[in-house]
Formats: structure tokens, sequence, C-alpha cells
């Protein structure tokens, strides 16, 4: 029999297999629909237990019709054939027949482990491992691996040479896929890591890092739904164009509870995209910053008041600067926070006043009190206070440091001279086009060090059903219900994640630890990143240091990835030699696949190359069915843009750092010279370097580099 038959028959098995578990699909999609409609009929009777019956019911019958109906290209991936003669299906979720026997195991369940982690040197009972293709419902391909050969009865058969080649040579869509088929088993390690401390995985350019932490991402939700769609999962990525690429991955596998976040965007009400210069956002990431703040946030108001002067009674009372700053500064100590101790500052210039007007022996003062009353009736008095003392917002405190001389006073001592040089300008846009990437970490920790004024504490929004006033007692049901209401309704600025997963780690500044920190004082944490990728220009001791005390005394657990699933040999072997410089003895992953395309440098001069950059994006766009990246340096981007406008969507312009954790099949990288000169530039070239999956060049005007 020749091989294409024998690969038809087995296609034949499987498909057969693959339409039963479809109609069992279609089964439950019906039972589950009309188990919704049953619940909401129930609502009519109104009594106490049809309620909560009706909610618990509804809750339930909705989020598996809403799994049901979740459209699974490739439901069924993987078939494992044990030992024991017992065969089990591996897919994106469980189905079970009427007869509650498994027909399809979910990815994440221990019984599904095996198909991630079994290898011939420790097969884990498997005899055969079957990775099964599909288009919708058609079963289109099968690759198999004998894993215990002695093991197998003699009608097996095992056709296919290796899914995860052929999933590799894809092209790359805009959005990421998931990789649930074929995870490799040092990623399935990680994935699987305990749910609990803090799981930390390195690895190479293009090794899975960012698939690992989504998958895991996934897997906790399956291992403990209650605690981690309840608590919600915070998903942290470097910029919007990154988390915009990543964010189709958990919602394939069925999965949409997560959070994601750029760090742009991680403290509402911003929604920050412009990057500082390197050097500018190393101080502005540094913890020294975090004094200078405290500095700004304790210091007079610019163009505030400069005295106070009341006629009462006919007797002038004043408190000039000096009386003021004294006032401020007793009722603000170091460490308090200006808009809630506000009421102090202002109890201390009624004492000052009160101590006047004895002095001045005014003629009929009244009681203290009634002299305060009065005072605070007087309009001119409370414009005084407003002015003096006014509610303080993050933003307004950070634009002071936009006027030298205020940067130069609150920095003093804590940067250098150079580095307060720097900084000058740096703050001049903020008005006009909002905050940086960096300025938000400043932002959040101003908002820290203001505090915010009191409020009446905001009514807990009641997750359970009331009618007519009665409220129905708590069942686990409804319990169940009411954690995923309020996850619906989390809080803007919810701080209480049960697991934060930082991707691209190693771009974190020290502020920006701090943070996300915030938003994670009762979480496990997922770390992935690699040190070898960072542009971080500032102290890496200070880095590290800021990265422990967010993650605090939780255990860690590593794991290292090595394998390159996304550079063609030929790809990474260019972006190995840039790092090799900096980093002769950096361990590298190997890339897994070769094109036998050796990436391309064009050298030209400055009035060629937009020509020619639209030249190459236009050969890219032929060679390749996917994705083309063109990527500039920073401060160049929309000019470069320009230069290929008007191609199609399929080319996408991103600067260096954008770039960061992105994936296309062809990369044109702009004037790979610009990034040579220090070793943060170095590695972002590196990053840069080893984003395409098939075809790279580089067009520059700098003959080496
Ligand atoms: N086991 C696997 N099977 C199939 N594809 C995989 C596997 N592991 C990783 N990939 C693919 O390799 C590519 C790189 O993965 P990913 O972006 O997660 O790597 P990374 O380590 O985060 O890279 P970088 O550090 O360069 O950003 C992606 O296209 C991913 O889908």
């Amino acid at each position: 029999m020749s091989d294409a038959t024998v690969l038809q028959q087995e296609i034949a098995v499987e498909q057969k297999h693959v339409d039963r578990v479809y109609a069992r699909l279609a089964e439950l999609r019906r039972d589950a629909s009309r188990a919704e409609k049953e619940g909401y009929q129930l609502a009519g009777v109104g009594t106490f237990g049809a309620l909560v019956e009706r909610d618990a019911m509804v809750f339930h019958a909705a989020r598996r019709r809403h799994a049901l109906d979740t459209e699974y290209e490739g439901l069924v991936f993987g078939r494992l054939d044990l030992n024991t003669g017992a065969t089990h299906y591996v897919g994106r979720m469980g189905i079970r027949d009427d007869s509650s026997q498994p027909l399809v195991v979910d990815w994440r369940a221990p019984a599904a482990a095996a198909f991630y982690r079994a290898t011939p040197a420790d097969p884990l009972g498997v005899v055969r491992r079957r990775m099964i293709q599909s288009s919708r419902e058609r079963v289109t391909g099968i690759e198999d691996d004998l894993l215990d050969p002695d093991a197998a009865p003699d009608d097996m058969r095992v056709v296919g040479d290796g899914a995860l080649l052929a999933s590799l040579s894809k092209a790359t869509g805009r959005g990421m896929r998931d990789i649930v088929a074929t995870i490799q088993r040092e990623q399935d390690d990680a994935i699987r890591s305990p749910a609990s401390g803090v799981t930390i995985v390195t690895g190479g350019p293009g090794t899975g890092k960012t698939a690992v932490a989504l998958h895991r991402a996934a897997y906790l939700l399956y291992s403990d739904r209650n605690r981690f769609a309840g608590g919600g999962i915070l998903v942290v990525g470097p910029s919007g164009v990154f988390v915009d690429y990543i964010a189709t991955v958990l919602p394939s596998l069925g999965e949409d509870t997560a959070t994601l976040r750029s760090l742009g965007t991680l403290v509402p009400g911003y929604d920050a995209t412009r990057v500082d210069p390197n050097d500018i956002a190393a101080i502005k990431g540094s913890l020294r910053m975090r004094r200078v703040l405290e500095r700004a946030s304790h210091d007079a108001v610019p163009g505030g008041p400069a005295e106070l002067r009341l006629l009462y009674r006919g007797t002038l009372l004043r408190l000039g600067q000096a009386e003021l700053d004294k006032i401020r500064r007793s009722a603000l100590p170091r460490g308090a926070r200006r808009n809630e101790v506000r009421g102090h500052g202002f109890d201390r210039v009624f004492d000052a006043l009160w101590a006047q007007a004895r002095q001045h022996k005014v003629t009929g003062l009244p009681e203290k009190r009634d002299f305060e009353a009065e005072l605070a009736d007087r309009p001119d008095f409370r414009e005084f206070l407003k002015a003096w003392w006014p509610r303080f917002t993050p933003m307004r405190v950070l634009r002071w440091l936009a006027d030298p001389a205020r940067l130069r006073a609150y920095a003093q001592g804590l940067l250098s001279r150079d580095e307060i040089g720097r900084l000058q300008g740096s703050f001049d846009a903020l008005a006009a086009q909002g905050p940086t990437i960096a300025d938000v970490a400043l932002l959040d920790e101003l908002d820290e060090l203001l505090g915010r004024p009191r409020r009446p504490a905001k009514k807990a929004q009641n997750p359970f059903h009331v009618r007519d006033g009665i409220q129905e007692l708590s069942t686990a049901n409804e319990r169940q219900a009411a954690a995923r209401a309020q996850q619906v309704q989390r809080d803007e600025d919810y701080r209480e994640y049960a697991h934060v997963v930082v991707d691209e780690s190693q771009d974190v500044s020290p502020m920006q630890w701090r943070m996300i920190g915030r938003r994670g004082s009762f979480a496990s944490w997922t770390i992935v990143g690699d040190p070898a990728q960072t542009a971080w220009a500032g102290d890496p001791d200070e880095l590290d240091r800021a990265r422990e005390k967010a993650l605090g005394l939780r255990k860690r657990t590593s794991y290292a990835l090595t394998t390159n699933y996304r550079n063609s040999s030929e790809i990474f072997a260019v972006a190995a030699s840039v790092i090799r410089r900096i980093m002769p003895d950096l361990p590298l992953p190997t890339a897994v696949r070769s094109t036998g395309v050796e990436p391309v440098d064009v050298v030209t001069d400055a009035a060629r190359l937009p020509d020619l950059v639209r030249e190459v994006a236009e050969k890219q766009l032929a060679d390749v069915d996917g994705t083309i990246g063109v990527i500039t340096p920073v401060p160049r981007r929309d000019e470069m843009a320009q230069w290929v406008a008007g191609l199609p969507e399929r080319v996408q312009v991103v600067t260096a750092l954008e770039a960061k954790g992105m994936e296309y099949d062809a990369v044109v990288l702009i004037e790979p010279g610009s990034l040579t000169w220090d070793p943060a530039g170095l590695r972002t070239l590196y990053v840069a370097l080893s984003r395409a999956t098939q075809r790279l060049t580089t067009v520059g005007t700098a003959a080496e580099w």
C-alpha cells in the first residue's frame, strides 16, 4: 500500500471520531440554549427558590453556550495511543458523550499532559502520539511520533514527519496564533508550573515565551477557575502594538476573561504611546525619581497666592509667603499625602489667623468656632484656600517639572547635573501631547504620593438578584455567579488581580515595576523575558532590586527555553552575530528551521533610501503571503512610514522599540547603523533583527553596522 493511501485511510479513521465529536457538540449546544431559555422562564414564577435557581441556571447555561459557540478551528488536535490499549483524544475543550465517556480531553487536563511531555526516552505510557490537523470540521493531515516501538501492536501505522515544522512554516497573520497542538515539553513544564509564587520564564528570541505566558494564563483559568476568573488575570506587555498582536491568543483558546494592558495604558485615564529617548527613559525609570516626585508633591503651587490678606472687622489679618510656607510644611510632614491632609493645612491657617486676631485685639472677636465659621463663609477666603491648597491631580504636579528651576530644585542631590540637563524639556509636551510611556509610571507614583481626597465610601455593587426588595441568601452557585458579575464590573483601577503576567519583562523599568506591583499585591506572577533584549540603559542592579521588591517573598520557579521557533536559522545567525559583540558567552537558542534564503543587506545614499525601502517592501509583498514589518529608528517613524504609504495592510510600520515581541514573515529594517552606538542600541538591534520568520532585508546608509 502506498504512503498516500495509508495516510488517507488514517485520516478517514480520525474523521469518523471528529464527526462524532462535532455531532455531540451540536447536541450540547442545543441543550445549553434550552437550559438558558428555561432559566429565563423561571423568572415569571417569582418565588425565592425560583429566583436563585434562575440566576444559577442562566449563568451556567450561558457560559456553557458561550464556550460551545466559540468557533473552534481544530477542536480535536491530538490522539494518544497508550500501552494499556486505551486511546485518548486531546482538544481545545473537554467533551463527553451522553453516557459521560470522554470523547475529547481538554488540553489542560492532567490526562492530556502526556501529549506534550512524552518523549521516546520517557514515553509516559504513550505508544503513539498523533497530531491531527483540520480545517473547520474536516481532517486534513496527520503527523505521528512513535514513542515506544516495542509496545506498538503490529497493525499500528505511523505517518507524517513532524507537525511542529509544518505549523512553523505557516504564514504569519496579524494576530498571534495559539500553539496548543504543538506545545513542546520544555514549554509545557513552564505552562503547568504551580499556580502560586512567581514563575520566571527566560529564553532567547522566538523561543515561545509569549506563547507560554498566554497558554499558562489559559491553564490557570482551567485549573482553578473560581480563583483566577474571579480575581482576574492581568497581562502586561510593552506596547499597544504588541498587546493588539497577542490579543487573539486567549480567545482562540476559549478564554476571554484576562485583562490585557500595555505599560502606557496600565493606569486608567492614560493611553500613552509616545516614547522617550533611551537615556531619558532611563532617568525617568530610575527609583530616584520617587524622591524627586515626592519633593514636587510637597512644593508650593506655581502662581499660587504669595500672601493672604483679610480685612476682618476692620483689622487687617495677613499671612506672608514665609508663614504660608511654614504652615504648608508643618501640615505636610515627609510621607504625608497632600490631598489627604488638606484639612490639616486649612486648620493651621485658621489657627494662625485666630492668633493674629487675638493679638490685634479685634473688637467683638467671637469664639474661635464662630470666627472660623465666619471666615469659611467668605468667598474671598474660600478662593484663597482653593488657590493655595487645591486638590491636586498627578498630571498637574508632573507638569511642574517642565519648569527648569523647579526641576533643578526637586532633583538636587538626587540626579546628576548631566541627568537634570537631559530631563529638561522632556516634560514640555505633557500638556499638548499627553504623557510618554515612561511618564505613566511617574503619574502613578504621584497618584500614590498625593493620595486621593477622601470621598464617601462607594456602596459595593450588589451582584445578587433583588426583587421587591428581597435579597436571597447566597448559595454556591450564586456566589460563583456573583464572582463573575463582579469581575465584569471591576473598578477601573482594580488592584486585586489573582495573577499577573509580565511579558517582555526585561524592559520594565524600576518605576514601572512599582506601578505593576501595586496591581498585584495579592497575585501570583508569571514573568517572561530575555535580558539580552533589554533596551534599558539605566543601572541594571537597580532594575533587579525593583523587580525583586515588586515580587516580594514569593517563591520563585525558573524555566529556560532553548529552541527558537520563529527565525529561520539564516536570519537568526545575523541577529546572533550582533548580540555576540557585547555578550560573547550568552547561551543562544537553536533555530530549528532553515529556509535556504540568506538575509540581504543593502547600502545606499540618503537620497535613494526612500525609494529603495519601498522597492524592498514591494518585493517582500511578492515573496511572502503573511505580514511585513517595516522597522524604523524611533525618531524617524512618521517620516519613513510615508515611504511605504499606500501599500497593502499586510505592511506594518513600527519603531525598533515597538517591534519588541512582534513577529513578521518578512522584515525591512531601515538604518540598522543608527542603533549601534551603545550596548542598549545593540540589544535593540538584536531584537529588530530577530522578528522575521522568512525574509530579512536591512537597508541603510552605513556600510557597516
Ligand atoms: N511549540 C510551538 N509550536 C509552534 N509554534 C511555536 C511553538 N513555540 C513557539 N512557537 C511560535 O514561535 C514564535 C515565537 O514565539 P513567541 O513570540 O512566544 O517567542 P518569544 O520567546 O516571546 O520571542 P521574543 O523574545 O523574540 O519576543 C511564534 O510564532 C510562536 O507561535
